[in-house]
């Protein structure tokens, strides 16, 4: 038994160290299992926090995934817009083209159109081109002509003028009477009419004068000599006319004042921006009164009517309240003037059926526009401007009418009148026209009675006028300008600044050699008076047919 218990002891111990070894084996396996279990849980903790972000990942990118479905749900209609849109553009981009080829065909078409019409421009440009050149060297040439011409236009101008202030006309008399001493005479006159001369040759001296009106100057055209000589005749033209017909060349035997309103009104279409208004006043000197034949009566009747001549304070003549009518052609001046004419006093003589018994003086009146510096705005020079308080018609004496006056448009020449705009209008510059009545021999005329008094008036008349020349050519100091009426109106004329033309008709009879003398010697009086710068005296006789 204790071989055996001996041996079961080891046994069982051997055994229970067997056990203890096989649980320490199973502890250690349990405590490396327990670490392998620690790691593990930690490496499912590990896992767990690596699974929670993977699934906040995970939900993430869900939500990516959502957002992205979202977006390219978004995409995939707005790819479909696009597509619908790319499919309008690439049709309206079809239509585009075709229109633009259309357009362009149009265009091209239209290119070439206008490509033919800038060839055919620049052709015609081409040629304007050439004619222009063409043009410009002719114009060139002319214009250097007319330098040319009109330098020497200039020197013979001036030529003609040097040999007109030299060279005279003369006028040889040679008269043998029977008991009186033997007269042979020469007179010196700018110019010697024959009795073959055309008026139209006689304007010819006149009508430089008109053109010196329109620069300004005054002018005044005066008819001397005896009764009958033809005095009317080269003013106007012949008696037994009837109504001037224009143009005034068609009527050759038309005489300067036709002649001069022809061309006063030619020189002034010529020169629009000038034109001056043209006013005509009409007067004759009668039995040592003047009347106005423009002026009307209350029936609107022309008839003389008389008027005086006043001093202005600038010493200038007037006659106040004289009739001035405008006129705007030569038609209109003429009917006027013929129609005054016909007032004019007229008695038969033995030397002249016809014969005038007045002087005519027909005033044309150059009125410019309203300037308010024109002395005529600054002051009127005119003293009184009134109507007579009761004009006294001229005594008849040839049984013409005569009636109270009535004032119609009117107005003094010096004060000019009032404008639009009731400013005075400026005196641009004055023509007078002066057909005197003709001196004469009362036994030669044989008048007698109202004849003879009208006689001895004009005769008078004619003696101041001379007088007045004479003292004007000797300078004296008093000039009797207040000896007649005529030479009162016509102070300023005579004695003042004006170009004055004096044309003598005399009458080549030796029977009226005594009247011719006469005259020639008043003519020799009018070229000696000397005066300003504006003329000297032009003196050309005229002998009748
Ligand atoms: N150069 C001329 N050619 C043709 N006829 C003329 C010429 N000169 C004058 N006569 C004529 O002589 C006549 C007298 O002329 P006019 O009436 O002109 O003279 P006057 O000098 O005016 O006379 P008065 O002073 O008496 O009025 C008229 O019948 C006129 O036609």
């Amino acid at each position: 038994m204790p071989a055996r218990g001996g041996r079961w002891a080891g046994f069982w111990e051997q055994r229970a160290r067997q056990l203890q070894r096989q649980v320490q084996a199973k502890e250690e396996r349990i405590v490396e299992l327990e670490t392998e279990n620690a790691i593990l849980h930690l490496k499912l903790a590990e896992y767990q926090e690596m699974t929670g972000k993977s699934s906040h990942a995970a939900t993430r990118f869900c939500l990516l995934c959502d957002e992205q479905e979202g977006l390219q749900r978004g995409t995939r209609s707005s790819l479909a817009q696009l597509c619908r849109v790319i499919q309008k553009v690439k049709q309206d981009r079809k239509e585009l083209r075709s229109s633009s080829l259309d357009l362009l065909r149009d265009c091209q078409g239209q290119q070439q159109d206008c490509g033919s019409e800038i060839v055919t421009a620049v052709q015609g440009a081409q040629r304007h081109h050439e004619a222009v050149l063409a043009w410009q060297s002719k114009a060139g040439c002319l214009e250097q002509s007319l330098r040319e011409t009109t330098e020497r236009y200039q020197l013979e101008k001036q030529k003609r003028k040097q040999l007109h202030n030299r060279l005279v006309e003369t006028v040889l008399v040679r008269w043998d009477r029977p008991g009186h001493p033997w007269i042979n005479k020469t007179y010196n006159f700018e110019r010697v009419y024959g009795p073959a001369e055309s008026q139209r040759v006689v304007f010819e001296e006149v009508c430089p004068l008109l053109t010196s009106l329109l620069d300004g100057y005054n002018v005044c055209i005066m008819a001397y000599g005896q009764t009958g000589s033809g005095k009317s005749y080269t003013m106007m033209g012949p008696h037994s006319r009837k109504e001037p017909v224009l143009p005034v060349e068609s009527q050759g035997d038309l005489g300067i004042i036709p002649r001069a309103a022809e061309e006063l009104f030619r020189l002034i279409s010529e020169n629009p921006s000038r034109s001056p208004k043209v006013a005509v006043s009409v007067v004759e000197v009668y039995n040592n009164d003047i009347f106005d034949l423009l002026a009307k009566d209350s029936c609107a009747v022309t008839s003389g009517v008389k008027r005086e001549v006043l001093t202005t304070k600038a010493g200038k003549k007037e006659i106040p309240s004289l009739t001035y009518e405008s006129v705007h052609s030569t038609e209109e001046f003429l009917t006027l003037v013929d129609g005054r004419l016909r007032l004019r006093a007229k008695h038969a003589t033995l030397v002249h059926a016809d014969s005038s018994r007045s002087h005519l003086i027909i005033t044309v009146t150059l009125t410019t526009a309203p300037s308010w510096d024109s002395p005529a705005n600054r002051q009127s020079d005119v003293s009184v401007l009134k109507e007579p308080d009761c004009p006294s018609p001229r005594q008849p004496a040839t049984g013409r009418r005569h009636s109270a006056a009535h004032r119609t448009s009117s107005w003094s020449p010096g004060a000019a009148p009032e404008g639009p705009t009731g400013h005075m209008e400026q005196v641009h510059a004055k023509l007078q026209l002066v057909d005197l009545a003709g001196s004469e021999c009362a036994g030669v005329s044989g008048v007698t009675g109202a004849a003879l008094r009208e006689t001895s008036f004009i005769n008078r008349s004619l003696a101041a006028l001379a007088d007045v020349l004479g003292a004007l050519s000797e300078r004296r100091g008093h000039v009797p300008y207040r000896n007649s009426k005529l030479t009162h109106l016509l102070q300023d004329v005579l004695g003042g600044d004006a170009k004055l033309l004096v044309i003598l008709c005399v009458s080549p009879c030796r029977k009226h050699a005594a009247e011719t003398l006469q005259s020639l010697g008043f003519g020799t009086r009018a070229r000696q008076v000397q005066r300003g710068p504006a003329r000297a005296g032009r003196v050309a006789p005229r002998t009748p047919r």
